[in-house]
């Protein structure tokens, strides 16, 4: 009978819908006790040896038995609906809350975990919500009422019903607490199974080429007997439960039907009493046994309440207090103003003290060894961490003082990780802007330098992708997600490594259509190979989380210094490649 606080909000979601679904359960219920009083009355009838009113009570029986099919198929649907209107509303909630917490948020939590918790929680909660919650308000009324109707008839029986039901009741309360702990466990258990497989599934490459595929299976099969032992353990608990419930029920109706036996041996009854005791002291129970059954469907939902409160009420990296919109007219200027950013656990900062501009509607390269900062500077800029110092600002405005959304829409990012859904290449360009013509794809997909390959495709532009674009090649996939970025039509542009996986030729090729492109939006690249970003306006060249010098190509190499190390480590490295 726990009714966990995350339950009952997730309940508010569809409150009428579940008050009538309680509603008609009570009337299924009701339909129960009335057939238990037509038989009893039937019985009584055969007794005193009068059949005449036998047929009419016989078919009141069967009325009612009809009335309860057509109640318990209404009570089934409505219930089931409110069931999907919670389920539809809390995941829509916690994609919301997910998009809130950004990326940052799953460089801590792990994603197969949170999965869990959206798809096997919520389905748990909408068991819980729909089925268990209105059989446990049934519970709590139905019970007290025939017993109040019994003491009408038959008082002596309450001697035997009502112990019966308050242990029925209350017996199961006192193993609450292990119950709730072994719930934990298993709920822990079972989340951590299936982050364990989604990575293992992801990383099968990975895995494959390390010769680790043997390891992990012993790793998942370990953890799956893990599950197995959690879930007997919980299950133990489970039925300790069940066992004093249904013990309590027997002896209960037992106890009852004796003390019904007894008062018609001494006569203090007549024999209708007696078969309506016998008949409603089993009724009297049935919504306790019920809500047994249901708890067992609901179960879940109780086990995963608390991940489902923890990822609803998680803190963003960032507060989203700002309320300007980010709707720049013209592309904004984009400036660093002595920034400094460290890590949560890590005492050197990532970045410290970096100033820089890029200029409005220009194309700024930010450039510089591994580990220098770069991507740092970008999830600044995108607000998945704020810095501990200085400020970032946008057309003079610091990003802190839009609203998170409206600036994430005002800057279209193209990384190195790219993601393709499981749908047309359409679809996955028209993410970006859901409006877009057949003719906006294919200009975004030219300047991407992608477009003659996804028209040489059997199905052109409705070619459906395998799962994260497996179909493509690294280059091409990076290619499409250039083309989606291009369509967002956002005033800023970020290309994190973005033609990374392409060969060089068609980079210096598809950076020069880009640029010609992207003329009227602040671009911001990071590349490692230099010869992409060397026609950008300006290079910031970063080193150890500092600004090492700002200029233009030729300018900085021959300043010497960190760029014209990089350079020569560039010529270096393809004179290898060569060889
Ligand atoms: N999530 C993190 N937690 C702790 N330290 C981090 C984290 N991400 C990056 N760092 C550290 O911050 C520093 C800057 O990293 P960053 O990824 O910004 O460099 P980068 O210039 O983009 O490197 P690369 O070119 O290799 O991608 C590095 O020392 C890195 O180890």
């Amino acid at each position: 009978m726990i009714v966990h606080t995350e339950l009952r909000r997730a309940a508010g979601h569809a409150r009428r819908t579940l008050l009538a679904a309680t509603l008609l359960q009570g009337a299924v219920t009701l339909t129960h006790l009335a057939q238990a009083a037509l038989l009893a009355l039937a019985l009584a009838h055969l007794a005193r040896g009068e059949t005449s009113g036998l047929p009419w009570l016989l078919a009141a029986v069967l009325a009612v038995v009809a009335a309860r099919a057509g109640l318990a198929l209404w009570q089934r649907r409505t219930a089931t609906r409110a069931g999907a209107r919670v389920r539809v509303a809390l995941r829509d909630e916690l994609l919301a809350q997910l998009g809130r917490l950004g990326p940052a948020h799953l460089t801590t939590a792990r994603a197969g975990a949170v999965r869990t918790t959206l798809v096997d929680g919520v389905e748990g909660v909408d068991a819980y919500v729909s089925r268990y919650l209105p059989q446990l308000l049934i519970t709590l009324t139905v019970p007290p009422l025939v017993l109040a109707a019994l003491a009408v008839v038959e008082p002596w029986a309450l001697l035997g019903l009502v112990p019966a039901l308050l242990l029925a009741l209350a017996g199961p309360r006192a193993w609450d607490r292990l119950l709730a702990a072994r719930g934990k466990e298993h709920w822990d258990t079972y989340e951590g199974l299936g982050a364990d497989y989604l990575e293992a599934l992801q990383g099968m490459p990975a895995l494959r080429a390390a010769g680790a595929v043997g390891r992990t299976r012993a790793r998942l099969e370990e953890r799956s007997a893990a599950l197995h032992r959690a879930t007997v353990a919980k299950l133990r608990v489970s039925l300790v439960d069940t066992a004093i419930t249904d013990l309590a029920i027997q002896g209960g109706t037992v106890a009852a039907a004796l003390l019904a036996c007894w008062s018609s041996v001494t006569g203090s009854t007549t024999a209708t009493g007696t078969y309506l005791v016998l008949l409603l002291a089993s009724e009297c129970f049935r919504p306790v046994r019920e809500l047994a059954r249901e708890w067992h469907a609901g179960y879940l939902g109780v086990s995963a309440a608390d991940g489902l409160q923890a990822l609803r009420t998680a803190e963003p990296a960032v507060p989203d207090t700002g309320a300007a919109p980010a709707h720049w007219t013209t592309p904004p200027e984009v400036r660093f103003d002595d920034v400094r950013f460290a890590y949560d656990g890590t005492s050197a900062p990532a970045l410290d003290g970096v100033s820089f501009t890029a200029q409005a509607g220009r194309t700024t390269a930010i450039v510089g060894p591994s580990g220098a900062g770069k991507s740092t500077l970008l999830a600044l800029l995108l607000r998945h961490q704020d810095p501990q110092r200085g400020t970032i600002t946008l057309d003079g405005r610091p990003t802190t003082e839009y609203t998170l959304d409206s600036l994430r829409q005002g800057i279209a990012v193209v990384s190195q990780e790219t993601y393709l859904f499981h749908a047309s290449i359409a679809d996955n360009l028209r993410l970006a802007r859901p409006g877009a013509t057949d003719d906006d794809l294919t200009r975004a997909a030219r300047v991407a330098g992608v477009h003659d390959e996804i028209a040489a495709l059997p199905d052109g532009y409705a070619t459906v992708l395998g799962e994260r674009g497996a179909t493509l090649s690294g280059g091409q996939r990076q290619r499409l997600a250039l083309a989606r970025a291009l369509l967002a039509d956002a005033p800023v542009l970020v290309l994190d490594e973005a033609t990374s996986s392409v060969d060089e030729r068609r980079e210096a090729d598809i950076l020069r259509e880009l640029m010609n492109a992207a003329s009227g939006r602040t671009v911001l690249v990071v590349a490692h190979r230099l010869a992409a970003v060397r026609h950008a306006d300006r290079i910031v060249v970063l080193d150890e989380g500092r600004v090492d010098a700002v200029g233009e190509h030729t300018g900085l190499v021959e300043a010497g210094g960190v760029y014209a190390r990089l350079v020569d480590a560039g010529r270096a490295h393809r004179g290898e490649l060569a060889a």
